[in-house]
């Protein structure tokens, strides 16, 4: 794929000024100045979202590919077969939320597609691109061989693990100069999924703070393994459970949301290639012991649509359940609004606390961006707001932030922000954060 960023970039600043008279900057303020009244085409705009929403959840044929236990996500890797057969007969929400989704869920099925291939080895030959761990041309890059990762992990010791993905389990390590690194090692049946190659292929194309970085890889044998720097304070996700010392507040929140909204920036707009990365997930987002954020697991992400004529690339559906753009599961187009799509219902989790679904709630709250935009049309926007927090924050600040995970995560891609207007978008309402708050 072809990319020149120069007429990229021009082609998305032309694109913002068609999303400013998007339908969220209808909203009417009333007389206190405080709530808004949604325009009918906002709440028109979600629902075949929340509907599409729903029918994943059903989906007979999607297949998990993995289910995390502890954060409920459900990955998804679905075909074109799989989609268009679930799509019949599974429109009603309701039904899906009487059912916890993520028990609902039927394990793989045998006709998916395209089926596996019978020539194909459980473990193939390394590719010889990697068959050495390469020497990265970057700053602190490492450079090690198995064995080197073997000691430092203590033979891949599980008291030096870290966590376990759909992918591969992941282990701390501190190197003997002292620094310390994370390495991903693939499980064995994943030694022939696209996820290690794309992982590093993507990970070597960028380098930006708010993204983990590469710092090595290993393919060799029975061996895959991805180094990158290690981010020592958990996951957003964990953060927002309160399982970490202390709650974030809504400062930390807006700039954990500022230092997301530009790696997604970086990735779409400003890197080599225009890159996707299609699982952008609260268990996602590294944060370091300086409370920022770092977007990580670039497993699914691909290089995006070549600036030009092409406005997608056509591709089966993957991601996480909740997370998952509407308009690419119906149409299989993507496009780095997907992402965006994405960063809108994690932007209302980073508000709310609350998970995309969140199947032991009453019927009318387990889909988050439903029960959030229903709260907000009622005038109930206080409401909202993760009860964690326990902290005032100016109505019409928390209006601004809701408004703009609404818009991100509408329905049709035509009506969401690019990363860039969502970054500025956050930066002025920061500005005005902390004017209030010197004032207040
Ligand atoms: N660079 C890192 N620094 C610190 N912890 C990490 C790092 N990478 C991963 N982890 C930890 O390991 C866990 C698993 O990471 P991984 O990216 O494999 O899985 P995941 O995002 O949960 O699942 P999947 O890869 O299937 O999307 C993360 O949730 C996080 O707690």
């Amino acid at each position: 794929v072809d990319v020149h960023p120069q007429a990229g970039r021009k082609l998305l600043r032309d694109g913002i000024k068609e999303e400013a008279t998007s339908p969220v900057a209808h909203l009417q303020k009333d007389q206190n100045g405080f709530h808004f009244l949604f325009s009918s085409k906002i709440v028109a705009m979600a629902a075949p979202g929340v509907l599409i929403l729903g029918c994943v959840f059903l989906l007979p044929c999607c297949q998990p590919k993995k289910k995390d236990a502890h954060s409920g996500d459900s990955q998804m890797d679905l075909t074109a077969m799989d989609l268009s057969s679930s799509f019949e007969g599974s429109s009603h929400l309701e039904k899906v939320s009487a059912s916890p989704w993520r028990h609902a869920l039927p394990s793989p099925s045998p006709s998916r597609y395209p089926p596996p291939s019978p020539n194909r080895s459980r473990h193939p030959p390394p590719s010889p691109r990697y068959a050495m761990s390469p020497r990265l041309d970057r700053f602190g890059s490492v450079h090690l061989n198995f064995s080197q990762i073997a000691k430092a992990t203590h033979n891949f010791s599980s008291s030096f693990k870290i966590g376990e993905g759909g992918f591969g389990t992941v282990y701390k390590a501190q190197l003997p100069g002292g620094q310390w690194i994370a390495v991903k090692r693939a499980k064995k049946e994943h030694f022939d999924s696209s996820e290690f190659t794309s992982e590093v292929e993507i990970l070597s194309k960028i380098e930006h703070l708010k993204l983990v970085r590469l710092l090595g890889y290993v393919d060799k044998g029975n061996e895959r393994l991805i180094v990158t720097e290690y981010v020592s304070n958990g996951t957003l996700r964990e953060h927002l459970d309160g399982v970490r010392d202390k709650i974030l507040d809504f400062k930390q929140r807006l700039e954990i949301a500022i230092d997301i909204a530009h790696g997604l920036a970086y990735l779409h707009l400003y890197s080599e290639k225009k890159i996707i990365h299609r699982d952008v997930k609260s268990s996602n987002i590294l944060i370091n012991e300086n409370l920022k954020a770092k977007v990580a697991d670039f497993g699914f992400a691909r290089v995006g649509p070549a600036d030009g004529d092409q406005t997608h690339i056509s591709t089966k559906v993957k991601g996480t359940v909740g997370y998952l753009d509407p308009e690419y599961m119906k149409t299989y187009q993507l496009t780095p609004k997907s992402d965006v799509y994405s960063y809108g219902i994690l932007l209302l989790e980073i508000l709310t606390g609350r998970r995309p679904v969140e199947p032991k709630r009453p019927i009318d709250e387990r889909v988050t961006i439903r029960w959030a935009i229903t709260s907000y049309n009622e005038g109930d926007m206080l409401r909202l707001v993760d009860p964690l927090m326990n902290e005032r924050v100016d109505a019409e600040i928390l209006d601004k932030i809701f408004c703009l995970a609404f818009q991100c995560a509408a329905p049709g891609r035509a009506d969401r922000p690019d990363m860039k207007s969502v970054g500025e978008q956050l930066w002025a309402i920061r500005m005005e954060y902390q004017r209030t708050t010197r004032s207040g």
